[in-house]
């Protein structure tokens, strides 16, 4: 489906639960967020209703996402319930890896394509301090576990920040020499979590560029088919890509291609408007499968062209990064 800017709408970012098992200071506080009630969340039923409408609707692309979806119980059947839809999407996931170890296998085998891997520190006690929990171990073997599960290209996505773990980029960048990974740099979105949004600990795609310069020289890489939010680089002996995402400074939304829905059943036309449209009544009242896909038509209507996150005095209100799905 088209958007009202002439944009191609054929991605889908759903998010499954609220929850997570981490609690990252740049996403969500550590306390006083409430999480939704059981009733509130979209049963797997029904989010498979809202996947097979925007199949329909020509999406191609399914990212579940969450809080943290590997925590809500039943997800491997899920995905392989994702898998046997009709429009047969391209299907990845978004986690914090803390139980990839143990679910790469079973989400392979029940259909899942690939993973993307959040996570923002390779040491140890710094790990605790960004997520507020143990577990880099952990997160280390699901990576493992990903690649030899063929959950593959394998992407890692990395949020520098000031202060905190940009001075790690180039032990990230380090990675792809020797690991056929995509490791990801995420520029730092003003999304209220405990750690504050200010000049001072941003990390633009333009500094994160000159530090992955310090390792070698950068090939850019020009990829076919639909651009995507990362610019890709490799070095000449890596293995692996480089991506940087300027989701700030240089947005992409002109090639924005994404609805998301949230795990209680709102569509958000775009990460940065709060503006929500609700599918859930529809999906509980006595709405046909035509409402539904209504109502993703409409909210590829009102998706706006841009964010306007690098507006001086930009706030954003209602829900954290958790609670939509990044
Ligand atoms: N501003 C903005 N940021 C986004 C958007 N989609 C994803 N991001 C951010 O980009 C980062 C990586 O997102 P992922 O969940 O890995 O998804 P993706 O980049 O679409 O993944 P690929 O399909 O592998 O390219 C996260 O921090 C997201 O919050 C978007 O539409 N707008
Ligand atoms: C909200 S998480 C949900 C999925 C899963 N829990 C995870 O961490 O991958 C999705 C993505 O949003 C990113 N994210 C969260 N808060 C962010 C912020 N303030 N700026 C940039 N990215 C952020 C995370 O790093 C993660 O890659
Ligand atoms: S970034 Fe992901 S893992 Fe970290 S608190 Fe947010 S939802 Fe949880
Ligand atoms: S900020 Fe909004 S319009 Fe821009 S790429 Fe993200 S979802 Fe699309």
């Amino acid at each position: 489906m088209k958007d009202s800017f002439g944009r191609t709408i054929d991605y889908l970012r759903l998010s499954v639960t609220d929850r997570c098992n981490l609690r990252c200071r740049y996403c969500m506080p550590d306390e006083g967020v409430p999480s939704l009630q059981h009733g509130e969340v979209l049963s797997y039923e029904e989010l498979l209703r809202v996947a097979a409408a925007a199949g329909r609707l020509g999406v191609r692309k399914i990212r579940v996402t969450g809080g943290e979806p590997l925590v809500r119980k039943g997800i491997v059947g899920f995905i392989r319930q994702l898998s046997e839809l009709p429009s047969r999407p391209e299907l990845t996931l978004t986690t914090n890896g803390l139980q990839l170890a143990e679910l790469a296998g079973p989400l392979k085998e029940a259909g899942l394509d690939r993973v993307n891997v959040s996570l923002d520190t390779l040491r140890e006690e710094r790990f605790v301090a960004i997520t507020r929990r143990e577990g880099l171990q952990r997160v280390l073997a699901g990576l493992e576990a990903a690649e030899a599960a063929g959950l593959t290209p394998l992407k890692v996505n990395m949020v520098p920040i000031r202060g905190v773990n940009a001075d790690e980029i180039v032990d990230f960048a380090r990675l792809t020499l020797k690991r056929g990974w995509e490791v990801r740099f995420i520029e730092f979105m003003p999304v209220a979590g405990e750690l504050d949004y200010t000049p001072e600990n941003r990390f633009p795609a333009q500094a994160i560029m000159e530090e992955l310069s310090r390792l070698g020289m950068l090939l850019p890489i020009h990829r076919q088919g639909p651009a995507g939010p990362a610019k890709l680089f490799r070095y000449p002996e890596g293995k692996g890509r480089l991506g940087v995402i300027p989701a700030v400074s240089n947005h992409f939304c002109g090639d924005c291609n994404r609805l998301r829905v949230t795990a209680d059943g709102k569509i958000r036309p775009c990460l940065f408007c709060s503006d929500e449209i609700d599918l859930r009544q529809v999906l509980r009242g006595s709405g046909a499968d035509a409402e539904l896909e209504e109502l993703l038509r409409f909210a590829a209507g009102v998706k706006p062209e841009r964010h306007h996150m690098d507006d001086p005095g930009f706030k954003q209100e209602g829900r954290k990064m958790q609670g939509i799905g990044g």
